[in-house]
């Protein structure tokens, strides 16, 4: 089959409805690279329901793009670039693109991700990879016109369906996917996705100072600001608080505290913004043992090679990425690193504050945010900025999926933010029983016990069901279910009712499934996939125990959510065939049974008060 060879083949599309930053970066980073995307949809309102963080108005970007192509139906040599454009920069020109693209010999190529969204259930159906990311993203592709349309015509599609829905069926559709040789770039050879770029951007700008997500996150941090200021102010010669409700520009309030330090006499500003988490309470004083006159931590999104600061920098002040940039950001190199800008957390000498005045050095620019213009005033001083990781000095926050419109915001940022996730929800004794020379603990058996969730983790699944509200009636009808009958019904909450079972998919797979291997040797490493995933709840009126059965499972998790003896009486779990109960269960401890043939079991009487476990069919 013929391979296009010339850049002039390649028709780039977007679609983006407004000048938005991101797309504002989105266009400079293609100019850069002498790239001239088409825009779709621009000025037109967004065709998107609610889910403003996800992609729904996906199927508006499909409709969009097959409308473009049709003076291009029989140009067979055209490739088509698809991106998104709010979150997507170019960094590589287009002949490096499809040089890889080619090299790739798919004829349609799309991003891939490491989570299947937004039907996590469709997971077992994607193929297997050895290496690299397994599921499709629908925000960036690439492929041949014909190829391209067969996919676009597919189906048809809603403007406000899901794109990565409509791409994904495709993709599952193993007969369509060989005929049009649909591919997935797994190890991101061709496709990274800068996240959320947008977000960021928007946070503080003025524009934003009413409605909209930002509100939600200036309110939320405000609650911290306050409860840091009255618990350690007082340690501090002074303290002087600029809050949102001041209505101070981003890059004034920077210039400010600028002044404040001059205005203190102070040796060193350090500057350490709410999204660098320092962990290393070192950090200080190993910044300042450097010597520079402006230096801060390398702090990375936990396992991702998003950093805060640029490895090297384009013609116009924007981001590219530099050779070494992974090897820093891994640390898999060491050592104190000359850069074109830092963001987040840094410390200036004043000797440089006392030399230049607010009029030359300050945070102010039409185009740049704030921590980019500061950086590019240094880069016209001359001033060099560096960047260390010689230690570890602690990791960024992610804010752009914090939803504070879910119940219990934080169980959700799993993905996002998981060592802060982990250190809230997970049992501080989880890792020890891990160690190879931990004996599990057995109190029926092949019935495993560890300790996995913290009383945050059982407190805040119990809130999230009961705001939620909508059990299940126990009959043996079940709308919910594939075949819409439940033998052995429990009175429940499904995962997915309140939009859990990706993120609970994670929690199986990040530390249910070391549990897993440590009870049954031998047994499949994959990441788990259940179904159900549910909260159970027993009440002497309304459910109170569950009959003899078995499970459609090859194991069975059931971790306790509340406290035997406290907050019910009765209950437990009974296994038949051994006569053995466990009824002293203790929250947050997870049982692990086989699921069939063996371990018939019952849930037992709940006598008083209302039991709540969580429980998931683990390979059914
Ligand atoms: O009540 C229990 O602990 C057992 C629950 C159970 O077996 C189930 O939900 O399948
Ligand atoms: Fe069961």
């Amino acid at each position: 089959m013929y391979k296009s060879k010339f850049v002039s083949d390649v028709l780039v599309f977007t679609v983006a409805t407004e000048a938005k930053e991101g797309y504002i970066r989105y266009l400079d980073s293609a100019k850069e690279l002498g790239i001239n995307p088409v825009v779709l949809g621009f000025g037109q309102a967004w065709k998107a329901g609610k889910d403003i963080y996800r992609k729904s108005g996906g199927g508006w970007k499909i409709n969009l793009l097959k409308e473009a192509l049709i003076p291009y139906r029989d140009e067979t040599d055209k490739i088509v670039l698809f991106t998104d454009a709010y979150d997507v920069i170019f960094v590589n020109n287009l002949n490096e693109i499809l040089q890889k693209f080619q090299k790739t010999n798919a004829r349609v190529l799309f991003g891939a991700e490491p989570f299947c969204w937004p039907d996590p259930e469709l997971a077992p159906k994607y193929p297997e990879v050895k290496e690299g990311k397994r599921f499709l993203n629908s925000g960036t592709y690439m492929g041949y016109v014909p190829e391209i349309l067969k996919l676009l015509e597919r189906e048809a599609v809603e403007d406000t369906a899901d794109d990565q829905l409509y791409f994904t069926k495709g993709y599952l559709d193993e007969d369509f996917r060989n005929e049009i040789q649909m591919k997935l770039d797994h190890k991101s050879e061709i496709f990274q996705n800068i996240y959320g770029v947008e977000m960021d951007l928007e946070l503080y700008s003025e524009e934003n100072k009413t409605g909209g997500p930002e509100r939600y996150y200036a309110q939320y941090h405000s609650g911290h600001v306050k409860n840091f200021t009255e618990k350690y102010g007082t340690e501090y010669l002074s303290v002087k608080q600029i809050t949102p409700e001041d209505g101070t520009a981003e890059w004034r309030a920077r210039d400010l505290s600028l002044d404040q330090c001059m205005a203190k006499n102070c040796d060193v500003y350090f500057s350490v913004d709410s999204i660098a988490a320092i962990t290393n309470n070192q950090t200080l004083r190993l910044l300042i043992e450097q010597n520079r006159t402006f230096v801060g931590p390398m702090l990375t999104r936990t396992g991702r090679a998003w950093s805060n600061f640029w490895g090297a920098i384009s013609k116009d002040g924007f981001y590219a990425r530099s050779d070494d940039y992974l090897d820093i950001a891994h640390n898999v190199k060491r050592g104190l690193w000359n850069v074109p800008y830092i963001g987040s957390c840094y410390l200036i000498n004043a000797t440089l504050l006392k030399r230049y005045d607010r009029k030359v050095l300050n945070f102010n620019s039409l185009h740049l945010d704030p921590d980019m213009a500061f950086c590019s005033k240094l880069r016209e001083l001359d001033v060099y900025m560096y960047v260390s990781n010689r230690v570890d000095f602690g990791h960024l926050i992610n804010y752009d999926t914090y939803d504070t419109t879910k119940t219990e915001p934080d169980m959700y940022q799993i993905f996002d933010n998981q060592k802060e996730w982990e250190e809230r929800y997970i049992h501080k004794d989880y890792r020890s029983h891990l160690l190879p020379e931990s004996v599990p603990q057995q109190p029926c058996p092949d019935v495993f016990w560890y300790p996995v969730g913290s009383e945050k983790f059982t407190k805040a699944l119990i809130n999230m069901m009961e705001t939620y509200g909508k059990w299940s009636s126990g009959k043996n009808e079940d709308d919910r279910l594939e075949g819409g009958y439940e033998a052995v019904p429990t009175r429940d909450i499904h995962m997915r009712q309140v939009d859990y079972d990706s993120h609970w998919h994670y929690f199986l797979k990040e530390y249910v499934l070391p549990l897993q291997l440590k009870s049954f040797h031998g047994y499949s490493n994959h990441t788990p996939y259940a179904k159900p995933n549910f909260v159970v709840r027993y009440r002497p009126d309304e459910q109170a125990f569950l009959k003899p059965h078995h499970d459609t499972s090859t194991y069975t998790i059931n971790i306790a959510l509340n406290q035997v003896g406290v907050d019910y009486e009765g209950g437990g779990c009974r296994f038949i065939r051994y006569n053995c109960s466990v009824v002293d269960t203790k929250p947050g401890w997870i049982l692990i049974h086989p699921g069939k043939l063996t371990h018939y079991h019952e849930g037992l009487h709940v006598t008083k008060g209302t039991r709540y476990i969580v429980v998931s069919f683990v390979d059914p």
